[in-house]
């Protein structure tokens, strides 16, 4: 069925539907069951397996396999196959593949789950009712309601439209909207089908309205849609690369093309000791230096970094989601740690967007002006609930209404034509039929817009012109009520005889009446004063941008701490008698933009902008779109906010609330904070590990055997380096200024930190080394550790102290520059992953048959232990040393 070219009624009795109340709840699961969910059909994912495989395809790995499998080929040769590396190296390969499958698996749950909660919603009847639901859940038959920034949730035929203007360019191309209507579209002469562009009777998946509001019937659900036709399989959400991702990865290429030219040094080193000629005649004395190269290049190349990094993101992502702030693209918590300018709206985000009217200043009867603000709203009376459904403003205003009495209006006096709110004329307007046949269109919205419309007024029951002094008594009223920061609408009307033939905007509001004002508060959020507060001692600027009076802007702005004075607050109107220039110069002396329109928001963001500043907007409207899209930080709102705004947003906030603004900022520096100190961790244990190799090649002895690296890397670097990507907030995070977003990673003097520290690093396993040859052999000889002959005890106490430096090392790293004693709270996953480092050490140094398969035919006597374990403590003390040094140098910079 061409659902364009049949009556509307036709669709519904095809669709058997009801136009007003909708499928039954039944038959809505019987159809969900039917035609499946309302879903564009996603890429087939990878399977586990491939995924497997897919790890080992790293070029490290592979040099690690083919190691291993030169090791015991060779070993065979010999006729002495020595299993362990073999076997160990091949655990390490698997190991680090289920890991890196584990982690992208868990990556992408925490992202999809966040897909989940920020999924499209839509306005269903079900059984005569209205009812919310997930879009996914539709199914063809089903009446949905469409108002202005809702992305159309599947093919529809209109049923009913009050200028509903809708953007199908996703379809059609065409970017201008659409005005849609109810009447089947009538084929011209000699042809039998109209292009899709040109069915008005039509709203299409992927499309959004932007304009007005409509009712339509849905024909067609997920794949069935015209979307889904084109579309065929919507590729994959695939997550960009954060700029810190890249940059970890581009560090991970230099540092392994660094890591290779220091093996091949190492390799040509040990030829040159072996003598070229002993070489050629026997390779296999260079395999343990080819094994030590090999694998000195997979333990010393950080390639957990970026894995921790994004583990560590995508928990800090689902952390946030719990303090309802729900991320949707990575890259945004980052830039949450540099914000330095909120621009918040201040209904709903600021207040609580709970109206109540407690104020009226009349002109006509009360009656009249009651009844007529309720019908100029589209919010409901709800008679099982007592009270009002919709928007808060009209619910206000259909509740104040409801306690005189008035519940049954809209059945009393249909409407008969609208012109619907938008808020660039700040106004709406809809005719009824009144009692006495005749209709009266009734307009609401902002006083000033309103009255400047009036030509009338009300006065004793009659109606009188206008007169200068009493606009300029109605406008008095007005301030007076928005200086004690309540948001006032004004009521006009009109008369007709005959039901008006253009009900546009243009053609209603002019030549109005003058019915009265309505003043109802809003109370502002509890939280979001301290918040505010919060922000200033983190050095980041809130700015409250309003569609609102600025006299009630202000008061609100002043009551939140935002703005002390009104001459610090700019109304739509004067920037749009301000340059660019001027508007640049100054915009840092407002904090409160008040009878705003969309577009002063965009302007008002590329002005900071164009200050190299980092900035957040949030925004609910349709037109919102461009300047959440220009900031920094996108904040859509997850309950009032429209579809259009939400697809933009980076991050939407589940409560609407603006203090969720600021846990998020918070997060984004600790995220940041503990990145920065799992990427320290890693690399000065890194860089320990390569000098400590180098130096000992160069003087010519073995320190660490292949498998003695792999072990450290795998089990006691990766663990603490994910608690301590688990770390809490350090007490000073939101009472430093923002982050300056240019700063690379290394920033604030890392890369020293990371030198210095392997150093130590090195000296004290060094150290450890040469008190193991001491006390196996009673002094310490070059040659005779050259030889191989004094070093196992050596090797042994080195490993020990590589091993606990890192448990150590990662307690120091809890904060790059406070004491380690000065830490308030304990981070228990750190203990955990410490005690678990301890335990795996002790196992592979104290179990005969793995310390046989590790260092071979060695006893270390208790001496030796507890040197290790000496030299390894000192790292606490060095570097709280360090740490004292570097904040005296850092406070004078
Ligand atoms: N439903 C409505 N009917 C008529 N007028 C309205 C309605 N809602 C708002 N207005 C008027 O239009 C103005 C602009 O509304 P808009 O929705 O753009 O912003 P806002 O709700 O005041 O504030 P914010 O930008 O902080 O969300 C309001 O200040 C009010 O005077």
């Amino acid at each position: 069925m061409k659902e364009y070219l049949s009556s509307a009624d036709d669709v519904l009795s095809a669709q058997g539907t009801d136009g007003e109340s909708g499928l039954s709840e039944t038959a809505a699961s019987e159809r969900l069951a039917k035609h499946g969910p309302n879903k564009l059909k996603e890429e087939e994912k990878t399977p586990l397996w491939i995924r497997f495989f897919q790890q080992m395809a790293d070029p490290m790995v592979i040099m690690l396999i083919v190691a291993a499998i030169i090791s015991a080929a060779t070993g065979m040769i010999k006729g002495e196959a020595d299993w362990a590396d073999v076997i160990i190296i091949m655990f390490v390969v698997v190991v680090n593949s289920v890991l890196g499958v584990a982690q992208e698996a868990k990556s992408e749950e925490a992202l999809a789950a966040l897909q989940e909660m920020s999924a499209a919603q839509s306005k269903v009847m079900r059984g005569g009712k209205l009812v919310h639901l997930p879009s996914s859940e539709l199914v063809p038959g089903d009446v949905v309601l469409l108002e202005a920034g809702d992305a159309v949730p599947a093919d529809c035929r209109v049923l009913e439209s009050a200028s509903m203007k809708i953007e199908e360019a996703a379809l059609t191309g065409e970017s201008v909207p659409v005005e849609k209507h109810a009447d089947a579209i009538e084929l011209a002469a000699g042809v039998d089908d109209v292009p899709l562009g040109d069915r008005k009777d039509m709203c299409y998946m992927g499309s959004t309205v932007v304009y007005g509001r409509g009712r339509a019937v849905v024909c067609g659900t997920g794949m069935d849609t015209e979307m889904g036709k084109i579309a065929g399989a919507l590729s994959e959400a695939k997550e960009e690369l954060t700029p810190l991702q890249v940059k970890l990865a581009e560090l991970s290429k230099i540092l392994t093309i660094l890591v290779i030219v220091i093996c091949i040094v190492i390799f040509g080193v040990d030829i040159i000791r072996h003598g070229v000629g002993n070489v050629l005649t026997d390779p296999t004395a260079l395999l343990d230096t080819f094994m030590v190269a090999v694998s000195l290049a997979v333990a010393a190349i950080p390639e957990g970094l970026v894995a921790v990094v994004t583990i560590v993101l995508s928990l800090g992502v689902t952390k946030m989601a719990k303090r309802q702030a729900i991320i949707r693209k990575l890259s945004a918590v980052e830039t949450l740690g540099c914000t330095q300018i909120i621009c918040s709206d201040k209904t709903g985000t600021l207040t609580q967007n709970k109206m109540t009217v407690v104020k009226h200043e009349l002109a006509s009867e009360e009656n009249h002006f009651l009844a007529g603000m309720a019908l100029c709203s589209d919010a409901k009376w709800d008679a099982e609930k007592g009270e009002a459904v919709g928007e808060p403003t009209e619910c206000a205003l259909v509740n104040d209404a409801g306690k005189a009495g008035m519940t049954n209006l809209v059945a009393e006096h249909p409407r008969v034509g609208e012109a619907p709110f938008d808020s660039g004329r700040k106004m709406m307007s809809v005719v009824v039929e009144s009692l006495d046949g005749k209709y009266v269109q009734f307009t609401k919205g902002a006083p000033d817009v309103v009255l400047g419309l009036c030509t009338k007024v009300y006065e004793d029951g009659k109606v009188v012109p206008m007169t200068e002094e009493r606009r300029e008594q109605i406008l008095a009223a007005n301030k007076g009520m928005a200086d004690e920061a309540l948001r006032v609408l004004a009521l006009a009307d009109r008369i007709y005889e005959e039901v008006p033939g253009d009900c546009s905007a243009a053609a209603l509001e002019h030549d109005l009446t003058f019915c009265g004002l309505s003043g109802m508060i809003d109370p502002v959020r509890p939280e979001v004063a301290p918040a505010i507060a919060e922000a200033h001692d983190a050095g980041i600027r809130v700015v409250m941008i309003t569609g609102d009076h600025i006299d009630t802007a202000v008061a609100i702005a002043k009551q939140l701490g935002i703005v002390t004075d009104r001459s610090q607050a700019l109304t739509g109107a004067e920037i749009d008698k301000m340059s660019d220039e001027e508007l640049d110069a100054r915009i840092a002396d407002y904090g409160v933009y008040a009878r705003v329109q969309p577009e002063h928001k965009t302007r008002i963001v590329e002005a900071w902008k164009k200050k190299d500043r980092i900035v957040a907007m949030t925004g609910d409207g349709v037109n919102d779109a461009p300047s959440i899209k220009r900031a920094d930080i996108g904040v859509g709102m997850g309950i009032t906010g429209t579809d259009v705004t939400k697809n933009v947003a980076d991050m939407v906030l589940a409560d609407d609330n603006f203090a969720t603004i600021i846990n998020a900022c918070e997060e984004g520096r600790r995220i940041y904070d503990n990145i920065r100190k799992v990427i320290q961790f890693l690399l000065s244990a890194n860089l320990a590990e390569v000098f400590s190799v180098f130096i000992a090649t160069l003087i010519g002895f073995t320190i660490f055997q292949p498998v003695q690296l792999l072990w450290v890397n795998l089990v006691t670097d990766c663990f603490p380096a994910l608690a301590l990507g688990m770390e809490e907030a350090e007490g000073d995070v939101m009472k430093r200024k923002p982050r300056n977003a240019k700063d690379g990673v290394f920033a604030g003097h890392m890369g020293l930190d990371c030198i210095v520290q392997g150093l130590v690093i090195t000296a004290l396993v060094l150290a450890s080394f040469f008190v193991g040859v001491y006390f196996d052999m009673g002094y310490i000889n070059i040659a005779d550790m050259i030889a191989g002959t004094a070093d196992e005890e050596g090797v042994m106490m080195a490993f020990i102290t590589l091993n606990m430096v890192e448990i150590f090392h990662c307690f120091n790293m809890r904060s790059r520059r406070a004491s380690l004693f000065a830490m308030k709270r304990q981070n228990k996953w750190l203990w955990g992953a410490s005690a678990l480092a301890l335990v795996l050490t002790v196992i592979v140094t104290q179990v005969p048959a793995l310390v046989l398969m590790f260092f071979g035919d060695v006893t270390l006597e208790l001496r030796g232990v507890l040197w290790a374990l000496l030299l390894a403590f000192l790292i606490i003390p060095i570097n709280e040393a360090y740490k004292a040094i570097m904040r005296a140098v850092e406070k004078d910079q």
